[in-house]
């Protein structure tokens, strides 16, 4: 057996008769690999898309009326199993599912083809075929394609997108301009800035004659990203992360998504992406789930929705994990439901923090994972927060998204309003709640809820600890007095989840106190200011507890999860003697 030394500074072992499986790098892979030979290149600075605002008479207006209209002329938009140009003909002639209107659940707004378990073995093998060039090109390359696709998010593709979140997912103009323009193009920009930031970490300390380098490596094998129906935009995040760091990624999203997300994947090619690099594959999420698990080169999940179905994710690698079945020991990335609070002290501002709560609960109707569902109001406070609950509620509209007028559109399947309708229709009957506003419904034509908003007499009401997804908040009205037992009360309630939270208040000490106290309640903590709205490269997104892993999309921390660093030492000069010098 003979050692050979690689220009890695690691030995090798090779026998005549066994040749090493791995790939050793030439000096031409290290040269590709981030650090041009030309200059080590430094990414353009990350900034947040400036926003348009759709008021009445605006250009913008006009050309989203335009993309409705025309998104309108093609419906059902068709969606094949797998995106890109590797569309099988299996996949042609399966069944189409077919996916309502929200807002409208007689018109089916697009219809998908189901992908086979063989769809999804193909794709998750074209995607190890990719990676080799995808991991070798060199990252300034790979930065220009997320680079390039924001341009397409926020200028030629904005309005489509826009007008397939608003139709398809049930967002109004300013909701679809925040998640399908905006924030998508935020995570494209920054996360080639938290890219940039990760090759840039290096050793800063080396004893002389020595060189300690750190290879930033992608993972072995490949990603498995499953996106919720909910933020266009986070589907885009829970690929171009991993992708950036020369991942290749096998994506699911929801069925509730599949036309946007066909699109951010349609975006991706045009910017330059190799088809094999990111595999769109659309289909009965346990049939995709249970090939992707039984694969030996998967190496991490990267999942955002409900807790239950991370849990039952969580507990089936496991399984492969104790049976040995993957090279990598998988790393589990989730993001996760809330149970998300306001806490009113008696000194806040109540214009303020009601209208923050309104904005927090019922935008979106509610379906946000950040969105505040449970608020504590002080006894000396209750009457006027309500009474401005009330007052700006009755403003308030709830219809299609296509109105402007309407702040609240439709929840977006009937099994969410059913789910939401029963809660809401034993909530009425209940005697230990008072309801304020809402209770009401009207699912005949879209899924459409009003604002509901429930006092409860009780701190103790199972409302206070179930994500029920929709427009419907609990308050509790605690006596001024016990402002320090009420924040042990929400810290204990909220069903172990911990993702947002928020204190209305104008007496500091009352904040450091709430601050300190609920430090593991909440993820992402606001101090006057509401739960939803965290802006990429401003607040990072995530909770811990049953929330998720807490590793916060819009940072540095989540595409470090799809990284196996390696350390490297390099040493110039000869080893003199075996012996140490107190040996001599
Ligand atoms: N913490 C966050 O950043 C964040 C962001 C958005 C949404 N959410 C949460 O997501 C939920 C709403 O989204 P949703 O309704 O799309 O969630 P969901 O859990 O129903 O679905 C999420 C994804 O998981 C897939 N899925 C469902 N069952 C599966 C199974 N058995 N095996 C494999 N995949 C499966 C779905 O098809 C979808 O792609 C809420 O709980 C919300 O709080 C969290
Ligand atoms: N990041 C978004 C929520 C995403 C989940 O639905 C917010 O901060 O409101």
């Amino acid at each position: 057996m003979k050692q050979l030394t690689t220009m890695w500074g690691s030995a090798i072992s090779r026998s005549p008769l066994v040749q090493p499986t791995a790939r050793v790098p030439t000096l031409v892979d290290r040269a590709r690999r981030g650090i041009a030979t030309g200059g080590h290149y430094v990414v353009p600075k990350p900034f947040n898309e400036p926003n348009f605002h759709y008021f009445k008479g605006s250009p913008e207006r006009q050309k989203l009326i335009t993309a409705l209209k025309d998104l309108r002329s093609q419906l059902p938009v068709q969606v094949p199993a797998r995106g890109g140009p590797t569309s099988s003909q299996a996949q042609k002639n399966a069944q189409p599912v077919s996916m309502p209107m929200p807002s409208e659940h007689g018109t089916v707004f697009a219809q998908y083809a189901d992908a086979s378990g063989s769809d999804v073995s193909d794709a998750i093998e074209s995607a190890l075929t990719a990676k080799l060039a995808w991991q070798d090109m060199p990252f300034t390359d790979r930065a220009a394609i997320f680079l390039r696709a924001a341009e397409l998010v926020s200028g030629k593709y904005r309005y489509e997108l826009m007008a397939a979140t608003m139709l398809g997912q049930g967002k109004n103009a300013w909701q679809a301009e925040i998640d399908a323009a905006a924030e998508l193009a935020d995570f494209f920009r920054f996360n080639v800035g938290f890219a940039q930031e990760i090759y840039d970490k290096q050793p800063t300390i080396n004893s002389h004659g020595h060189h300690g380098r750190t290879d930033w490596r992608p993972l072995e094998g490949f990603v498995y990203a499953i996106s919720p129906f909910n933020f266009t935009a986070i589907g885009g995040n829970l690929i171009s992360a991993p992708a950036l760091m020369g991942n290749v990624v096998v994506w699911k999203p929801s069925p509730m998504s599949v036309y946007p997300s066909y699109l951010v994947h349609k975006i991706l090619l045009e910017a330059g992406l190799p088809p094999g690099v990111i595999q769109l594959i659309n289909g009965d999420p346990e049939v995709v789930t249970q090939k992707v698990f039984e694969h030996r080169e998967f190496s991490a999940l990267s999942f955002i929705g409900s807790s239950s179905v991370f849990r039952s994710l969580y507990s089936k690698a496991a399984e492969g994990v104790v049976s040995n079945r993957y090279r990598d020991l998988p790393r589990m990335v989730g993001e996760t439901s809330g149970k998300n609070f306001h806490l009113v002290h008696p000194s806040a501002d109540i214009e303020n923090a009601a209208k923050h709560t309104i904005r927090a609960s019922f935008e979106y109707s509610g379906q946000k994972c950040s969105a505040c569902s449970r608020i504590y109001i002080p006894q000396s406070q209750a009457s006027a927060f309500l009474d401005v609950m009330k007052r700006e509620l009755n403003a308030v509209k709830v219809g299609p998204p296509e109105d402007f007028e309407n702040f609240l559109g439709p929840v977006i399947n009937q099994a969410a309003f059913d789910k939401i309708t029963k809660a809401i229709d034993s909530a009425n009957k209940d005697d230990q709640l008072v309801r304020v506003t809402g209770g009401t419904y009207d699912g005949s034509k879209g899924l459409f809820i009003d604002p509901t908003l429930y006092v409860s007499k009780t701190p103790d009401h199972p409302l206070f600890e179930q994500e029920l997804f929709g427009p419907v908040l609990v308050a509790h009205i605690y006596p001024d007095a016990e402002f320090d037992d009420v924040l042990g009360v929400i810290d204990r309630q909220g069903g172990n989840f911990a993702l947002t939270g928020a204190i209305f208040s104008n007496d500091q000490a009352a904040v450091r106190k709430a601050e300190n106290r609920l430090r593991y309640a909440a993820g992402n903590f606001y101090v006057n200011c509401k739960t939803t709205g965290a802006v990429i490269g401003q607040q990072s997104f995530g909770g811990s507890r049953s929330s998720g892993t807490c590793d916060k999309a819009g940072s540095v921390n989540l595409l470090m999860r799809f990284t196996a660093p390696r350390t490297l030492k390099e040493e110039y000069n000869k080893l003199e003697n075996v012996m140490y010098p107190s040996n001599l």
